[in-house]
Order: C-alpha cells, then structure tokens, then sequence
C-alpha cells in the first residue's frame, strides 16, 4: 500500500434509535467493512453516530470535510417518515448537487427491493469533499456502494464505480479500488501511470 495515497474518509450513522442505545449501530462496521474491503488506499475514518436531527447532521457535514474527508458517506434518514431529513441537511451544506449518484442507487436498489423509491438519497460536493447519502438499512451499503453482480458478472453498476474519478476532480486523493469488489471507471487520459 506505500505507493497509494492516503486518504481520510467520513462516515456518519443517522438514526434515532442507533444513537441512543436502543439498537446496536450496524452503519458504521458495515460502511468499514464494505470500503475496507473496496479500497486499496490507507484509510484513516472520521466516525460520527447521531441521531435524525438536521442541524446536527449539517453540523457534522461540516466538521468533517473542515477535517479533511475527501469522502463522506452517510446512512440512514432518506425516506419519507417526519424525522427522516439526511437529504435535507446534505443539501444545506451543498456547493453542488450530484444528482447522478441519487439516480442510479435507486436504480440499482428496485433490484434489492421495491422500496427503494422510498429513499430520497442525494449527492453534493462541498469544497474538496463528495457526500453521498445511503439509505439506513445495513444491507443497503453494499447493494448501493458495489451494484448487483450474477455470477460474478456485474449487471448493474453500484454508485462506488464513479466515486474514484470523482474525487481526482475536485482534487482529492488517487483512489484505487480492488476490480474484485467495484472496478472502478476513470477515462484512459486519467489513469495514473505507474513507473
Ligand atoms: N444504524 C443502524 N443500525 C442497525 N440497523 C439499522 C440502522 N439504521 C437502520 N437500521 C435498520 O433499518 C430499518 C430501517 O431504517 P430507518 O432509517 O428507516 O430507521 P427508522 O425507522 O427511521 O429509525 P431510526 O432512525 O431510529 O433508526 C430499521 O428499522 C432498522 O432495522
Ligand atoms: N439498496 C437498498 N435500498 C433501499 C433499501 C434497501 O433495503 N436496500 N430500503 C428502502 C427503504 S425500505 C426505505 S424506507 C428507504 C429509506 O431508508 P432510510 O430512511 O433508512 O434511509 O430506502 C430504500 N432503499
């Protein structure tokens, strides 16, 4: 891993119940595990368990990508229910909207689910940092971040294909992903040469 660049990674765990005890916290182990796994990279996290209240998780957002998160990910809070507002708060911090990630984890979820409709998940980069929201079932990390594979052939693309590129333009570190877990995409005029 010398020759990988580091890179620090937030993730934030939203949920009510998680933060106050009365369940055991699945988000954090599972966004570890899953990116653990998917990236060549050292990682350093930034980890946060907060319950759905929309200052706190703007607040949050934004202590992380003033820490150096080239990466944020969240989950839980995107549905419709009244205290379910990740979406929101995500976007009170936005410089822009990346409405491609939204689009395609719903995409990917009607394949896992019918109620994938239900999440309201989106995208936004805040200065050097991309945040992503992901719907708060555990299951759901690694059904959005790696997409629906058969037979080990990818037939939907998960969402974590497009991140490495993503970060080399707003000017984060080289991602590199294991091709195993996400082949991750970058145009031939991207890809950095070795020596
Ligand atoms: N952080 C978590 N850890 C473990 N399981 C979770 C977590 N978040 C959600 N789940 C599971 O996914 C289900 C749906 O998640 P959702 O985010 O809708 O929870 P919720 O009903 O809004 O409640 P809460 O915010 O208290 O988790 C939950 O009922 C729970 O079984
Ligand atoms: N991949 C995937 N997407 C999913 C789900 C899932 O299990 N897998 N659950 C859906 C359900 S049931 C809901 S209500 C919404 C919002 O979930 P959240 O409020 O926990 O973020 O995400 C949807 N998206």
């Amino acid at each position: 891993m010398a020759d990988h660049d580091p890179v620090t990674i937030g993730i934030v765990s939203i949920s009510d119940r998680a933060s106050s005890g009365v369940y055991e916290d699945k988000g954090l182990p599972a966004l570890k595990e899953w990116l653990g796994r998917a990236l060549r990279n050292p990682i350093a996290f930034q980890e946060r368990l907060i319950p759905d209240e929309k200052e706190r998780i703007s607040a949050t957002l934004i202590e992380l990508v003033d820490a150096g998160c080239a990466l944020v990910l969240t989950t839980g809070g995107t549905g419709p229910a009244p205290r379910d507002v990740t979406p929101e708060a995500t976007l009170a911090v936005a410089d822009k909207e990346m409405p491609g990630f939204g689009e395609q984890m719903r995409q990917v979820s009607l394949r896992f689910v019918p109620t994938a409709i239900l999440s309201r998940q989106v995208a936004v980069i805040r200065g050097k940092s991309l945040i992503i929201n992901l719907p708060g079932q555990p299951k759901a990390i690694q059904e959005t971040l790696e997409g629906l594979k058969e037979d080990g052939r990818q037939v939907v693309p998960g969402i974590f294909a497009a991140v490495p590129y993503c970060v080399d333009l707003i000017g984060g570190p080289y991602l590199e992903t294991d091709d195993a877990v996400c082949k991750a995409f970058r145009p031939k005029t991207a890809i950095r040469q070795r020596p």
